[in-house]
Protein backbone atom coordinates (compact mmCIF):
# COMPACT_ATOMS: atom_id res chain seq x y z
CA UNK A 1 0.00 0.00 0.00
CA UNK A 2 1.22 3.60 -0.79
CA UNK A 3 1.49 5.87 2.12
CA UNK A 4 -1.07 8.43 0.66
CA UNK A 5 -3.23 5.48 0.65
CA UNK A 6 -2.21 3.99 4.13
CA UNK A 7 -3.37 7.42 5.34
CA UNK A 8 -6.63 7.57 4.03
CA UNK A 9 -7.63 4.21 5.71
CA UNK A 10 -6.19 5.33 9.04
CA UNK A 11 -7.68 8.62 8.87
CA UNK A 12 -11.27 6.80 7.63
CA UNK A 13 -10.66 5.47 11.20
CA UNK A 14 -9.53 8.04 13.20
CA UNK A 15 -11.22 11.41 11.20
CA UNK A 16 -9.99 13.23 14.16
CA UNK A 17 -6.86 12.78 14.40
CA UNK A 18 -4.73 14.95 11.80
CA UNK A 19 -3.41 13.73 8.51
CA UNK A 20 0.27 15.52 9.77
CA UNK A 21 0.18 13.83 12.63
CA UNK A 22 -1.13 10.12 11.21
CA UNK A 23 1.84 10.54 8.71
CA UNK A 24 4.39 11.21 11.76
CA UNK A 25 3.01 7.77 13.63
CA UNK A 26 2.81 5.77 10.42
CA UNK A 27 6.61 6.74 10.22
CA UNK A 28 7.05 6.08 14.02
CA UNK A 29 5.83 2.87 13.36
CA UNK A 30 7.71 1.86 10.09
CA UNK A 31 5.19 2.43 8.11
CA UNK A 32 2.56 -0.66 9.61
CA UNK A 33 -0.95 0.35 9.50
CA UNK A 34 -1.58 -2.07 12.05
CA UNK A 35 0.70 -0.78 14.71
CA UNK A 36 -0.04 2.70 13.91
CA UNK A 37 -3.91 1.61 14.60
CA UNK A 38 -3.10 0.09 17.54
CA UNK A 39 -1.49 2.73 19.19
CA UNK A 40 -4.62 5.20 18.27
CA UNK A 41 -6.69 2.77 19.53
CA UNK A 42 -4.86 2.70 22.81
CA UNK A 43 -5.51 6.82 23.02
CA UNK A 44 -8.90 7.23 21.25
CA UNK A 45 -10.53 3.54 22.19
CA UNK A 46 -11.14 0.96 19.89
CA UNK A 47 -12.54 1.16 16.11
CA UNK A 48 -14.43 -2.33 15.76
CA UNK A 49 -17.15 -2.09 19.27
CA UNK A 50 -20.26 -2.76 18.15
CA UNK A 51 -22.66 -0.19 16.04
CA UNK A 52 -24.39 0.91 19.31
CA UNK A 53 -22.25 1.97 21.67
CA UNK A 54 -20.66 3.70 18.66
CA UNK A 55 -23.43 5.74 17.98
CA UNK A 56 -24.16 6.17 22.08
CA UNK A 57 -20.78 7.91 21.51
CA UNK A 58 -20.63 9.83 18.19
CA UNK A 59 -24.38 10.71 19.88
CA UNK A 60 -23.06 12.36 22.31
CA UNK A 61 -19.39 13.56 21.04
CA UNK A 62 -19.75 15.86 18.22
CA UNK A 63 -17.05 14.16 16.05
CA UNK A 64 -14.04 16.80 16.29
CA UNK A 65 -14.40 16.73 19.80
CA UNK A 66 -14.16 13.10 20.26
CA UNK A 67 -10.57 13.02 21.39
CA UNK A 68 -11.74 13.09 24.75
CA UNK A 69 -10.70 9.53 24.73
CA UNK A 70 -13.31 6.94 26.52
CA UNK A 71 -10.51 5.92 28.58
CA UNK A 72 -9.33 9.82 30.00
CA UNK A 73 -12.91 10.35 30.19
CA UNK A 74 -14.31 7.24 32.73
CA UNK A 75 -10.90 8.44 35.00
CA UNK A 76 -12.30 11.31 36.49
CA UNK A 77 -15.99 12.14 37.98
CA UNK A 78 -16.39 15.11 35.81
CA UNK A 79 -18.88 18.02 36.21
CA UNK A 80 -19.14 19.66 33.25
CA UNK A 81 -18.61 23.36 34.17
CA UNK A 82 -19.63 25.47 31.03
CA UNK A 83 -21.28 23.52 28.36
CA UNK A 84 -23.31 20.22 29.67
CA UNK A 85 -21.84 18.85 26.29
CA UNK A 86 -20.42 15.80 28.49
CA UNK A 87 -22.48 13.81 29.66
CA UNK A 88 -21.71 12.15 33.25
CA UNK A 89 -23.31 9.11 31.68
CA UNK A 90 -20.46 8.86 29.82
CA UNK A 91 -19.04 6.81 32.63
CA UNK A 92 -21.49 4.32 32.83
CA UNK A 93 -20.19 3.06 29.01
CA UNK A 94 -16.49 2.69 30.29
CA UNK A 95 -17.59 0.40 33.36
CA UNK A 96 -20.28 -1.20 31.75
CA UNK A 97 -18.88 -4.46 30.36
CA UNK A 98 -16.78 -5.13 33.45
CA UNK A 99 -20.09 -4.13 35.71
CA UNK A 100 -21.77 -6.80 34.28
CA UNK A 101 -19.17 -8.77 35.85
CA UNK A 102 -19.21 -10.61 39.03
CA UNK A 103 -18.49 -8.43 41.93
CA UNK A 104 -17.27 -9.74 45.22
CA UNK A 105 -16.90 -8.25 48.25
CA UNK A 106 -13.77 -8.72 50.24
CA UNK A 107 -13.85 -8.13 54.01
CA UNK A 108 -10.58 -9.00 55.47
CA UNK A 109 -6.84 -8.80 54.97
CA UNK A 110 -6.93 -12.88 54.39
CA UNK A 111 -9.70 -12.59 51.41
CA UNK A 112 -7.90 -9.29 50.44
CA UNK A 113 -4.50 -10.65 50.61
CA UNK A 114 -5.28 -13.50 49.04
CA UNK A 115 -8.05 -12.94 46.26
CA UNK A 116 -5.53 -9.77 44.85
CA UNK A 117 -1.85 -10.84 45.40
CA UNK A 118 -1.03 -7.19 44.52
CA UNK A 119 -2.42 -5.36 48.07
CA UNK A 120 -1.84 -5.80 51.29
CA UNK A 121 -4.33 -4.98 54.08
CA UNK A 122 -3.72 -3.44 57.81
CA UNK A 123 -7.01 -2.84 59.69
CA UNK A 124 -6.86 -0.08 62.32
CA UNK A 125 -2.52 0.75 61.21
CA UNK A 126 -2.00 3.90 63.27
CA UNK A 127 -2.13 4.29 66.90
CA UNK A 128 -5.76 5.39 67.19
CA UNK A 129 -4.93 8.72 68.68
CA UNK A 130 -2.78 9.83 65.55
CA UNK A 131 -5.50 8.57 62.91
CA UNK A 132 -8.08 10.58 65.03
CA UNK A 133 -6.02 13.54 65.16
CA UNK A 134 -5.29 13.65 61.79
CA UNK A 135 -8.63 13.27 60.98
CA UNK A 136 -9.62 16.18 62.99
CA UNK A 137 -6.85 18.05 61.57
CA UNK A 138 -7.74 17.26 58.02
CA UNK A 139 -11.41 17.88 58.64
CA UNK A 140 -11.12 21.08 59.86
CA UNK A 141 -9.00 21.66 56.58
CA UNK A 142 -11.92 21.37 54.27
CA UNK A 143 -11.20 25.07 52.59
CA UNK A 144 -7.93 23.89 51.31
CA UNK A 145 -8.84 20.96 49.62
CA UNK A 146 -10.01 21.71 45.81
CA UNK A 147 -12.24 20.58 43.02
CA UNK A 148 -9.45 18.98 40.53
CA UNK A 149 -10.26 21.17 37.18
CA UNK A 150 -9.29 19.91 33.56
CA UNK A 151 -10.73 19.30 30.10
CA UNK A 152 -12.35 16.53 28.11
CA UNK A 153 -13.36 17.33 24.69
CA UNK A 154 -13.02 20.93 25.23
CA UNK A 155 -15.52 21.39 28.01
CA UNK A 156 -13.93 22.44 32.03
CA UNK A 157 -14.76 19.89 34.22
CA UNK A 158 -14.43 19.21 37.93
CA UNK A 159 -14.16 16.39 39.90
CA UNK A 160 -16.82 15.88 42.41
CA UNK A 161 -14.56 15.20 45.06
CA UNK A 162 -11.76 17.55 46.61
CA UNK A 163 -8.52 17.16 46.49
CA UNK A 164 -5.15 18.75 47.95
CA UNK A 165 -1.55 17.69 47.04
CA UNK A 166 0.98 17.66 50.36
CA UNK A 167 4.57 17.84 49.66
CA UNK A 168 7.42 16.49 52.34
CA UNK A 169 9.38 19.97 53.09
CA UNK A 170 8.90 22.88 50.94
CA UNK A 171 6.06 23.16 47.65
CA UNK A 172 8.45 22.24 44.76
CA UNK A 173 8.17 24.39 41.56
CA UNK A 174 7.67 21.28 39.51
CA UNK A 175 4.00 20.34 40.47
CA UNK A 176 2.65 16.82 41.48
CA UNK A 177 2.36 15.34 38.10
CA UNK A 178 3.98 18.33 35.93
CA UNK A 179 0.94 20.45 36.77
CA UNK A 180 -1.50 17.83 35.20
CA UNK A 181 -4.77 19.82 36.74
CA UNK A 182 -5.49 23.34 35.67
CA UNK A 183 -5.06 24.51 39.84
CA UNK A 184 -2.44 22.42 40.49
CA UNK A 185 -1.25 25.25 42.61
CA UNK A 186 -3.67 26.31 44.91
CA UNK A 187 -4.09 22.39 45.54
CA UNK A 188 -0.14 22.03 46.75
CA UNK A 189 0.75 22.17 50.64
CA UNK A 190 3.54 21.27 52.92
CA UNK A 191 2.95 18.01 54.95
CA UNK A 192 1.91 18.78 58.54
CA UNK A 193 3.33 16.89 61.47
CA UNK A 194 0.48 14.81 61.75
CA UNK A 195 1.11 13.63 57.84
CA UNK A 196 5.02 13.11 58.75
CA UNK A 197 4.54 10.73 61.63
CA UNK A 198 1.88 8.94 59.65
CA UNK A 199 4.43 8.82 56.89
CA UNK A 200 7.09 7.07 59.48
CA UNK A 201 4.89 4.46 60.39
CA UNK A 202 3.88 3.88 56.38
CA UNK A 203 7.13 3.85 54.94
CA UNK A 204 8.19 1.19 57.66
CA UNK A 205 5.33 -0.86 56.78
CA UNK A 206 5.97 -0.28 52.83
CA UNK A 207 9.45 -1.15 53.29
CA UNK A 208 8.94 -3.96 54.95
CA UNK A 209 6.67 -5.38 52.57
CA UNK A 210 9.12 -4.55 49.67
CA UNK A 211 12.10 -6.64 51.34
CA UNK A 212 9.73 -9.97 51.18
CA UNK A 213 9.06 -9.07 47.20
CA UNK A 214 11.65 -9.56 44.15
CA UNK A 215 12.96 -5.97 43.10
CA UNK A 216 12.32 -5.18 38.74
CA UNK A 217 15.02 -2.86 37.96
CA UNK A 218 12.03 -0.45 36.77
CA UNK A 219 11.03 0.27 40.55
CA UNK A 220 12.75 2.27 42.92
CA UNK A 221 15.93 0.56 44.33
CA UNK A 222 16.52 2.54 47.37
CA UNK A 223 14.47 2.70 50.56
CA UNK A 224 10.34 3.57 49.42
CA UNK A 225 9.85 7.39 50.56
CA UNK A 226 6.74 8.86 50.92
CA UNK A 227 7.60 12.34 49.41
CA UNK A 228 4.55 12.99 48.24
CA UNK A 229 0.55 12.54 49.37
CA UNK A 230 -2.49 13.05 47.52
CA UNK A 231 -5.30 13.77 49.27
CA UNK A 232 -9.02 12.99 48.34
CA UNK A 233 -11.72 14.56 50.12
CA UNK A 234 -15.39 12.66 49.95
CA UNK A 235 -17.89 15.18 51.92
CA UNK A 236 -20.64 12.92 51.27
CA UNK A 237 -21.79 9.56 50.01
CA UNK A 238 -22.65 11.26 46.76
CA UNK A 239 -18.64 12.28 46.22
CA UNK A 240 -16.97 9.59 44.50
CA UNK A 241 -13.77 8.90 42.07
CA UNK A 242 -14.19 7.15 38.82
CA UNK A 243 -12.48 4.31 37.53
CA UNK A 244 -8.38 4.94 36.67
CA UNK A 245 -5.12 3.87 37.20
CA UNK A 246 -2.42 6.35 39.05
CA UNK A 247 -1.09 8.77 36.48
CA UNK A 248 2.97 7.58 36.67
CA UNK A 249 4.62 10.65 35.28
CA UNK A 250 5.95 11.77 38.70
CA UNK A 251 6.13 8.09 40.55
CA UNK A 252 7.67 6.00 37.47
CA UNK A 253 6.75 2.70 36.89
CA UNK A 254 6.12 0.25 38.91
CA UNK A 255 5.04 2.21 41.63
CA UNK A 256 4.24 1.39 45.62
CA UNK A 257 0.84 3.52 46.67
CA UNK A 258 -0.21 3.35 49.97
CA UNK A 259 -3.26 4.32 50.83
CA UNK A 260 -4.90 5.68 54.30
CA UNK A 261 -8.56 5.84 55.07
CA UNK A 262 -9.79 8.34 57.97
CA UNK A 263 -13.49 8.94 58.45
CA UNK A 264 -16.30 6.96 57.31
CA UNK A 265 -15.81 3.64 55.71
CA UNK A 266 -16.64 3.85 51.77
CA UNK A 267 -16.18 0.86 49.19
CA UNK A 268 -13.08 1.07 47.30
CA UNK A 269 -13.68 -1.13 44.11
CA UNK A 270 -10.51 -2.72 41.88
CA UNK A 271 -10.71 -4.96 38.45
CA UNK A 272 -8.22 -5.57 36.13
CA UNK A 273 -7.52 -3.43 33.16
CA UNK A 274 -8.37 -5.78 30.85
CA UNK A 275 -10.11 -8.85 30.18
CA UNK A 276 -13.20 -10.59 31.58
CA UNK A 277 -12.23 -9.32 35.23
CA UNK A 278 -14.59 -9.60 38.33
CA UNK A 279 -14.90 -6.58 40.32
CA UNK A 280 -13.91 -6.55 43.98
CA UNK A 281 -15.37 -4.55 46.90
CA UNK A 282 -13.03 -3.83 49.42
CA UNK A 283 -14.57 -2.02 52.29
CA UNK A 284 -11.98 0.49 53.90
CA UNK A 285 -12.85 1.98 57.59
CA UNK A 286 -11.35 4.20 59.26
CA UNK A 287 -7.54 4.15 59.85
CA UNK A 288 -7.33 1.31 57.68
CA UNK A 289 -4.36 1.19 55.32
CA UNK A 290 -4.24 -0.48 51.97
CA UNK A 291 -1.10 -0.84 50.05
CA UNK A 292 -1.00 -1.11 46.18
CA UNK A 293 2.20 -3.06 45.23
CA UNK A 294 4.37 -2.11 42.20
CA UNK A 295 2.16 -3.76 39.12
CA UNK A 296 -1.03 -2.24 40.88
CA UNK A 297 -1.60 0.37 38.65
CA UNK A 298 -0.72 -1.16 35.50
CA UNK A 299 -2.46 -3.90 35.64
CA UNK A 300 -5.70 -2.33 37.57
CA UNK A 301 -7.90 0.04 37.64
CA UNK A 302 -9.95 1.23 41.06
CA UNK A 303 -12.30 3.47 42.15
CA UNK A 304 -14.67 4.93 44.47
CA UNK A 305 -18.31 4.77 43.79
CA UNK A 306 -21.18 6.86 44.71
CA UNK A 307 -23.71 3.92 44.50
CA UNK A 308 -26.46 4.11 47.47
CA UNK A 309 -24.61 1.15 49.14
CA UNK A 310 -20.47 2.48 48.93
CA UNK A 311 -21.62 3.97 52.58
CA UNK A 312 -20.62 1.27 54.58
CA UNK A 313 -20.75 2.68 57.99
CA UNK A 314 -20.60 6.61 59.25
CA UNK A 315 -18.07 8.02 61.66
CA UNK A 316 -18.35 9.04 65.14
CA UNK A 317 -16.95 12.35 64.07
CA UNK A 318 -16.75 12.78 60.42
CA UNK A 319 -20.68 11.39 60.06
CA UNK A 320 -20.19 10.54 55.87
CA UNK A 321 -17.17 12.44 55.23
CA UNK A 322 -14.07 10.37 54.31
CA UNK A 323 -10.34 11.44 53.41
CA UNK A 324 -8.41 9.47 52.19
CA UNK A 325 -4.37 9.87 52.00
CA UNK A 326 -2.38 7.90 49.39
CA UNK A 327 1.32 8.66 50.22
CA UNK A 328 3.65 8.12 47.05
CA UNK A 329 7.56 8.81 45.82
CA UNK A 330 8.19 10.62 43.12
CA UNK A 331 11.14 10.02 41.25
CA UNK A 332 13.03 13.38 40.75
CA UNK A 333 14.88 12.68 37.25
CA UNK A 334 11.74 11.14 35.62
CA UNK A 335 9.96 14.44 36.83
CA UNK A 336 12.84 16.86 36.18
CA UNK A 337 13.09 15.03 32.41
CA UNK A 338 9.65 14.44 31.21
CA UNK A 339 9.70 15.14 27.52
CA UNK A 340 7.82 18.18 26.01
CA UNK A 341 5.00 17.26 23.22
CA UNK A 342 6.60 17.38 19.96
CA UNK A 343 3.84 18.76 18.08
CA UNK A 344 2.70 21.69 20.76
CA UNK A 345 5.18 21.46 23.58
CA UNK A 346 3.11 20.85 26.20
CA UNK A 347 4.43 18.52 29.26
CA UNK A 348 3.63 15.10 28.28
CA UNK A 349 2.05 11.98 30.60
CA UNK A 350 3.87 8.63 30.97
CA UNK A 351 1.34 5.76 30.48
CA UNK A 352 1.58 2.48 29.79
CA UNK A 353 -0.17 0.67 27.24
CA UNK A 354 -3.18 -2.35 27.87
CA UNK A 355 -6.12 -2.66 25.58
CA UNK A 356 -4.31 -4.93 23.15
CA UNK A 357 -1.84 -7.93 24.01
CA UNK A 358 0.38 -7.52 20.99
CA UNK A 359 1.33 -3.94 22.66
CA UNK A 360 0.30 -4.33 25.83
CA UNK A 361 3.18 -3.40 28.58
CA UNK A 362 5.06 -0.60 27.03
CA UNK A 363 5.36 2.58 28.21
CA UNK A 364 4.52 5.55 26.70
CA UNK A 365 3.96 10.04 26.99
CA UNK A 366 1.20 11.19 26.26
CA UNK A 367 0.58 15.18 25.31
CA UNK A 368 -1.48 16.61 28.39
CA UNK A 369 -2.16 19.70 26.68
CA UNK A 370 -5.48 18.90 26.20
CA UNK A 371 -6.77 17.84 29.45
CA UNK A 372 -4.99 20.90 30.90
CA UNK A 373 -5.47 23.87 28.68
CA UNK A 374 -8.25 21.81 26.46
CA UNK A 375 -6.43 22.43 23.45
CA UNK A 376 -6.51 18.63 22.33
CA UNK A 377 -3.29 17.44 21.33
CA UNK A 378 -2.41 13.64 20.56
CA UNK A 379 1.20 14.53 20.29
CA UNK A 380 3.05 10.72 21.30
CA UNK A 381 6.50 9.25 21.93
CA UNK A 382 7.21 5.83 22.99
CA UNK A 383 9.02 5.95 26.58
CA UNK A 384 12.53 4.58 27.01
CA UNK A 385 12.79 4.51 30.92
CA UNK A 386 16.23 3.01 30.87
CA UNK A 387 18.32 6.19 31.82
CA UNK A 388 15.16 7.26 34.42
CA UNK A 389 17.30 7.55 37.69
CA UNK A 390 19.89 9.55 35.35
CA UNK A 391 19.77 13.56 36.07
CA UNK A 392 19.39 14.38 32.10
CA UNK A 393 18.30 11.47 30.67
CA UNK A 394 16.68 10.99 27.29
CA UNK A 395 13.16 9.40 28.29
CA UNK A 396 11.68 8.97 24.76
CA UNK A 397 12.22 7.73 21.38
CA UNK A 398 10.07 7.02 18.11
CA UNK A 399 11.53 3.13 18.12
CA UNK A 400 8.91 0.69 19.44
CA UNK A 401 12.35 -1.30 19.75
CA UNK A 402 14.05 0.81 22.04
CA UNK A 403 10.45 1.20 24.43
CA UNK A 404 10.60 0.19 27.64
CA UNK A 405 8.10 -2.24 28.51
CA UNK A 406 6.58 -4.20 31.12
CA UNK A 407 3.99 -7.48 31.47
CA UNK A 408 2.76 -8.96 34.44
CA UNK A 409 4.65 -12.59 34.85
CA UNK A 410 0.97 -14.47 34.52
CA UNK A 411 0.46 -12.16 31.42
CA UNK A 412 0.20 -15.42 29.26
CA UNK A 413 -1.84 -13.51 26.16
CA UNK A 414 0.67 -10.70 25.86
CA UNK A 415 3.66 -12.87 26.06
CA UNK A 416 3.02 -14.44 23.41
CA UNK A 417 1.00 -12.18 21.17
CA UNK A 418 2.93 -11.45 18.25
CA UNK A 419 1.83 -8.35 16.35
CA UNK A 420 4.82 -6.47 17.83
CA UNK A 421 7.41 -9.19 16.47
CA UNK A 422 8.38 -9.89 20.15
CA UNK A 423 11.53 -11.00 19.74
CA UNK A 424 13.06 -7.96 18.25
CA UNK A 425 11.33 -5.92 21.09
CA UNK A 426 13.13 -5.02 24.18
CA UNK A 427 11.34 -6.24 27.60
O1 LIG B 1 -9.89 7.20 48.02
C1 LIG B 1 -9.36 6.14 47.72
O2 LIG B 1 -9.44 5.13 48.41
C2 LIG B 1 -8.57 6.04 46.44
C3 LIG B 1 -7.87 7.31 46.06
C4 LIG B 1 -7.25 7.21 44.73
O3 LIG B 1 -7.48 6.30 44.00
C5 LIG B 1 -6.29 8.23 44.26
O4 LIG B 1 -6.00 9.20 44.97
O5 LIG B 1 -5.79 8.08 43.14
FE1 LIG C 1 -6.04 6.20 42.46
Amino acid sequence: METEQKLDALQSRFPEVGKDVLLELLITFGGSVEQTKLMLEEQFGPRDIKTAVKREIKGKFPATKRKANVETAASESCVVAKKRAFPQKQTSFKVSKASANISTTLYNKEQIESTVPYLRFYPSFLPDSLADSLLDELLSKRAQFKDKMFHIAGNECHSNHQSAVFYDGDIPEQKYDNGFYKNSKSMAQSFTGNIRTAKFLIEDQANEVLATTKKHPLQVQSEWRASLCVGNYFHTNKNNLDWHSDRLTTIGPLPLICSLTLGATRIFRIRKQYGESPIYNIPLPHNSLLLMLPGTQEEFKHCVPSLGNSLVARHPRANETRINLTLRMSRAHLQNNTPSCPICKSAMTLRRMYKKPASRGYYFWLCNGGYRSGKECPGFYFANLSDMEKPRAKLYTRDVKQATRWLAEDDHEARTATEFHMEDVKD
